[in-house]
């Protein structure tokens, strides 16, 4: 492909991308590999670097942009040899037009910077919020196995982390595939500590997803008691059976659940859970890094369904906690009504549950809870709360 082949191919990709985080529809990720399926003429570098323009427009923009076009032209206002391939020749894009206004670049929609703001994040922390993430990994004990991996170093505070190379090809590792190391953000890793989960417990992980944090939790029982992992996602939740055998996790059992009947679903399990873990979902605000795109998917509707849905989904997980167990509330967001504003309503509504001090060896407090930042602690953004049952 020519530079300015390559050019259109970005625009015309971030012209679905666009389409996609205004009509909720496919992720950056899925789209760019769609669109490259179809494309056998287009060979790794050419992948390469249209990937990376794109990438590189969606992190400059914090507003959805009008055109994968007016998204370009902001990056060709600073990037001359950008600017050259809107040449009109061939695939090329059209030549840049003397009225042609390019997107406003920025780091998230004035409205979410505004709430942030009010949770208590300062400005200097928000151009962290976009930085490329690093490579983070967790060391599974259970298979004894020595880790050499050129490049990669401990991560502080974390006995099981480990910051690998930016670039690094995990799933050719040795010890990936031989379920010596999860790939996970160190922040994860943090926020899993909170549960305390400790060998012949019975841990629910209420929003296990694809088993992160389940993976994590089996980990830190040493092979011994129950992780019961629940999700209403069924792909998501069964991708987690082919990890937990590849990390020798045979603790782990799955149960996919009905949004709106998840209490009838675990009846067995009411009132007996040594700690249930609520991953829940959330509007992302603290892992921008990793997936910058959902910044133009987020409006205020779509956070206060989030709210109500995490609002539900703690009373869910305090139905099944023992008397004397915990419930670990855990967000990737940085906004207080997700994290340190809805625990303050649970306990306001939930007298017999009080908030237990957190010594994750990172984050700072907020609210009853602990919050974990980019810039502050290079990691993912999460707050996590850790409620104990009288
Ligand atoms: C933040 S993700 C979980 C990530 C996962 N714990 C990990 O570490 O990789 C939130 C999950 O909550 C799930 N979810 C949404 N509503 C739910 C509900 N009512 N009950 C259980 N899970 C739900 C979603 O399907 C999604 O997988």
């Amino acid at each position: 492909m020519t530079p300015s082949a390559r050019t259109q191919a970005a625009i015309e990709l971030l012209d679905q991308i666009i389409a996609g985080a205004r009509d909720s529809g496919a992720a950056a990720d899925t789209i760019v590999a769609r669109y490259f399926a179809t494309r056998r003429y287009a060979g790794s570098k050419d992948r390469r670097a249209v990937r990376e323009l794109v990438y590189a427009a969606i992190r400059a923009l914090g507003e959805r942009p009008a055109s994968g076009r007016a998204a370009v032209l902001a990056l060709a206002k600073a990037d001359p040899e950008l600017a050259a391939t809107f040449d009109g020749v061939g695939h090329g894009p059209a030549v840049i037009g003397p009225s042609e206004t390019p997107a406003k670049t920025g780091i998230a929609p004035n409205w979410i910077l505004d709430r942030l703001r009010q949770s208590g994040l300062d400005d200097a922390e928000f151009p962290a919020l976009i930085d490329r993430a690093p490579l983070d990994a967790r060391i599974n004990r259970a298979i004894h196995e020595a880790i050499e991996i050129e490049g990669a170093e401990p991560i502080a505070g974390l006995a099981d982390g480990l910051r690998l190379p930016s670039g690094t090809q995990v799933e050719q590792l040795p010890a990936y595939n031989h379920g010596a190391i999860e790939v996970q953000d160190a922040g994860s890793q943090f926020v899993t500590l909170a549960a305390r989960a400790q060998a012949g417990q019975r841990i629910v992980d209420l929003c296990a997803g694809a088993g992160g944090k389940t993976l994590a939790l089996a980990a830190a029982m040493g092979g011994q008691g129950v992780v019961l992992a629940t999700d209403t996602d069924r792909a998501r939740l069964s991708r987690l059976a082919p990890r937990a055998e590849r990390a020798r996790a045979g603790i782990i059992e799955t149960r996919l659940l009905n949004p709106g009947r998840e209490v009838e679903m675990l009846d067995d399990w009411v009132g007996s859970a040594d700690c249930v873990l609520i991953d829940a979902p959330c509007s992302g605000t603290g892992t921008w890094r990793r997936n910058p795109e959902a910044r133009w998917r987020l409006t205020p509707d779509r956070i206060e369904r989030l709210v109500e849905t995490q609002r539900h989904l703690l009373e869910v997980g305090a139905t099944l906690v023992k008397p004397g167990g915990a419930l670990v509330y855990i967000v990737c967001s940085l906004l207080d009504e997700e994290g340190a504003g809805q625990v303050a309503t649970f306990l306001a509504a939930n007298p017999g549950w009080r908030a237990q001090p957190l010594d994750l060896g990172a984050g700072r407090a907020q609210g009853a809870g602990t919050r974990l930042t980019p810039a502050h602690d290079a990691t993912d953004g999460f707050f996590v709360a850790r409620l104990q049952h009288a």
